[in-house]
């Protein structure tokens, strides 16, 4: 391997704005690395010899990702914002991938490599020398230094996040594990901010989690996971099958490692252990009373404080239960029962599992329940690739297996609402993207559906413990890629949403006929509207991976204290918006199909959105930042009622929700601050691209008559955008349970193509300057 001394890669951690210090560290060789894409499962891979580098030439993309600069040309100055957006898509559709789709540094969220590294270590199965000279040189580059938030040498929650002691204490732990010495000015920097925040006795409950079974502490600092609650019935109101699918995946294998109280087995003998013991503590390790910290939260940790009844729960499970009543034959049921459900979803994503979270955990219950050779740990460590990613600062984990079909359908999109789709020079590009949504698609509902008591087709929304509780997927499509296999339904509507796009393009020359042959039949058409139909709650609105199960006082067990609204799905305004267009959209072109469903669908789930709307015009966003990104999606569900400035006051108020916050520049920038507090916060750092993009495709769906408002930030994007077509990173993008941000890279090149062709499409393309 060639790894050299080099002064650290000069651009700033995606998604922040601010320049980190100078730091001279040990990098590989960026020109040797690329990524693989097998029909959308992607892994990086560095290059050993100069034989193979020569076999396997550098990519545009790749050198994209690396922060290499991509060599693409200047383009001629746009005059036009339809110039603008060709621009744009001339740089980006050069970034698609082989199979079809694009592809990101899917980053943000700092607690997710901890969870990969502590297991590789537990199993001895460590990652290649490159890689983790790659993983240490990104955790470094995160590290709060200099002018990053405050500086003070720790990590938050995410990339852009104040120190705490989960990020600082895990981040920690992580580069030691990688081999990072303690005397290093950086560790010695971040061990001061960790003690400044009492150390990790003060960390959340998943902190405790990793560090009891890698053996820096004690079980007994850990509030219960009891595999119990997953032998209740069905039918009790907090029966784990009804919690949000990524915390019951995640407290499942959590509960089987807890019960067994697993521990590294060399933890006591190995000396990195043994120091680390020492290093994360503001008290000798041997003076601890592990139980009195069970509680221990810092401030800067506890965004959502356990409630009373947690509280008392957990009093109530340490003191009477695990004592007393946990009889042997309970413990064993529910642990054979966990890891049969364990196996299910491993079956079920081929063992790439929900998301880098439950993955390595369900490695580890595999490795505890089959043992270091067993095909289920074999495969789960060929798996953990599909997460980690090459970006310029180093290797990093995504919050999922990659982006895959989000991006390549918002594209589509783009190209569609622009009219870029039916010009000959983008055909290729166009049909590649569609077929790999084809080939994403799931054909089959998960193994076990289709003999079990719930199965009916057309599917509905119920389910079964006989595979998994898991929701139908048939026609359906992910997030990432088909190997992953979860159905969510706005990523389901956005594809079909595309697929119908494309397919129904009238061929310019002869109107009789459709511009690209039919990649998605007509059955599997229908096989995703069956799925969007399964998707609608009582309220009208749409969730995220399933309808919502349980009630939102199961929010009293949130007991993972860093994150809010996350035991159950909610309604959410941006699925319930991909939902309804979509299939407003199947609707004129199948008008018979499922027809009086689909207009009840719609009709409840227009109703959902209006009353969702705050008296200030703005609707609350779940998954982008923040109003801005949920305004858009609202405002589109209207614009498919006809719903627009002219005739609605709902609009109206939309609108000027969106005028009265707009820059003096002509741009809109809107903090993550927004999504933690539930108001509007300003962006630091000013007017962001991508924001601006959303707010000119809102008022231009809501058609807006404030023709020079919009022609302002029109003219932003425009001066944004550099000679060879593209835009620079700016501040984070995306957020999950209201206090992780993670980056939506492609957000910056596909918003804006759009925003600027819509505009010119509806005002006309005059030259602006
Ligand atoms: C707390 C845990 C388990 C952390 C692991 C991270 C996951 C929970 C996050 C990472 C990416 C993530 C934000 C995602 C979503 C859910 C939660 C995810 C999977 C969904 C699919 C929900 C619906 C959204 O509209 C959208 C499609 C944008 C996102 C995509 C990413």
């Amino acid at each position: 391997m060639s790894v050299r001394k080099r002064g650290q890669s000069n651009g700033h951690p995606n998604g922040s704005t601010k320049p980190l210090q100078k730091i001279d560290d040990a990098r590989t060789d960026p020109y040797r690395w690329r990524l693989r894409n097998d029909r959308g499962v992607q892994t990086w891979h560095y290059l050993q010899t100069d034989e193979e580098v020569k076999q396997w030439p550098i990519t545009v993309a790749d050198k994209h990702y690396l922060g290499l600069g991509t060599g693409l040309p200047e383009l001629p100055p746009a005059k036009t914002p339809m110039q603008a957006a060709e621009n744009g898509l001339k740089f980006f559709s050069k970034l698609q991938l082989e199979p079809g789709n694009w592809a990101c540094e899917y980053g943000g969220p700092m607690f997710l490599l901890p969870g990969i590294i502590v297991t590789l270590y537990v199993t001895g199965m460590p990652l290649s020398q490159p890689e983790q000279t790659e993983i240490i040189r990104y955790i470094f580059n995160m590290q709060n230094l200099g002018d990053k938030n405050g500086g003070d040498g720790g990590w938050g929650l995410h990339i852009e996040a104040d120190s705490a002691v989960f990020g600082t204490a895990m981040n920690y732990t992580t580069l030691r594990l990688l081999g990072v010495s303690p005397d290093d000015p950086r560790m010695r920097k971040a061990r001061g901010c960790l003690y400044d925040l009492g150390g990790a006795l003060n960390g959340p409950h998943w902190a405790k989690f990793w560090l009891s079974l890698l053996g820096v502490m004690n079980w007994e600092v850990v509030n219960p996971v009891p595999p119990e609650l997953w032998l209740l019935p069905d039918w009790v109101p907090i029966s784990p099958w009804r919690w949000w699918i990524h915390m019951r995946q995640v407290f499942l294998p959590m509960g089987f490692i807890w019960s067994k109280r697993w521990v590294y087995a060399k933890a006591d003998t190995d000396p990195l252990i043994r120091q680390l013991r020492q290093e994360l503590f503001t008290q000798p390790h041997d003076d601890i009373a592990w139980a009195r910290y069970r509680n221990a939260i810092s401030p800067a940790d506890d965004y959502n404080p356990k409630s009373w009844l947690l509280n008392l729960v957990n009093y109530l499970l340490v003191l009477v239960w695990i004592p007393y009543l946990r009889f042997d034959w309970l413990v064993e049921r529910a642990e054979r029962w966990s890891w049969k459900l364990i196996q299910m979803e491993d079956a079920n994503s081929d063992y790439a599992d929900l998301a880098p979270v439950n993955s390595p955990m369900n490695m580890l219950a595999c490795y505890i329940e089959e043992g270091p050779d067993a095909y289920s740990v074999r495969r789960h460590r060929e798996r953990i690739h599909d997460f980690l990613w090459l970006g310029k600062d180093g290797m990093m984990c995504c919050g999922t297996n990659g982006v895959q079909n989000w991006d390549t359908a918002f594209t589509i999109q783009a190209m569609y609402e622009t009219g870029f789709a039916t010009r000959p020079e983008y055909h290729q590009t166009l049909l590649k993207a569609v077929e790999f949504l084809e080939d994403q698609q799931f054909l089959e509902h998960p193994v076990g559906y289709e003999q079990s008591p719930v199965f009916s087709d057309p599917p509905t929304a119920k389910t079964s413990p006989q595979y998994g509780y898991r929701h139908v997927r048939k026609g359906a499509w992910g997030f990432s890629n088909k190997a992953q296999g979860y159905t969510v339904s706005d990523c389901t509507a956005e594809a079909l949403k595309a697929t119908i796009m494309v397919q129904t393009l009238a061929n310019p020359n002869d109107l009789s006929k459709t511009l690209f042959p039919v990649v998605i039949p007509e059955q599997r058409l229908k096989w995703a509207a069956d799925i969007l139909l399964t998707m609608q709650n009582k309220s009208g609105a749409c969730s995220s991976y399933e309808p919502t199960r349980g009630s939102e006082r199961l929010e009293l067990l949130n007991a993972a204290e860093v994150f809010g609204r996350i035991m159950v799905e909610y309604d959410y305004p941006e699925c319930t918006t991909a939902c309804v267009t979509t299939l407003h959209r199947f609707n004129q072109l199948y008008p018979n199909y499922r027809a009086p469903e689909i207009r009840r669908f719609i009709d409840t789930a227009v109703q959902w959105i209006r009353t969702n709307q705050r008296a200030d015009g703005s609707w609350y966003g779940s998954w982008g930042i923040c109003f801005t990104y949920a305004g858009m999606f609202a405002i589109e569900s209207l614009a498919t009622q006809d719903e627009t400035h002219a005739n609605s006051e709902r609009v109206r108020r939309a609108c000027s929700f969106f005028l009265d916050r707009q820059n003096a520049d002509g741009g809109w920038g809107e903090s993550y601050r927004s999504c933690e507090t539930g108001k509007w916060c300003p962006h630091p750092d000013g007017s962001q691209v991508v924001q601006t993009a959303w707010v000119v495709i809102a008022l231009v769906r809501a058609q807006s008559p404030d023709r020079e408002h919009i022609a302002r930030a029109v003219r932003l994007l425009m001066r944004r955008q550099r000679p060879n077509g593209e835009w620079l990173q700016e501040g984070i993008e995306g957020v999950f349970n209201k206090s992780c941000m993670i980056s939506y890279p492609n957000y910056k090149f596909i918003f804006p193509i759009q925003a600027l062709g819509m505009y010119a499409r509806q005002f006309g393309d005059a030259e602006i300057d």
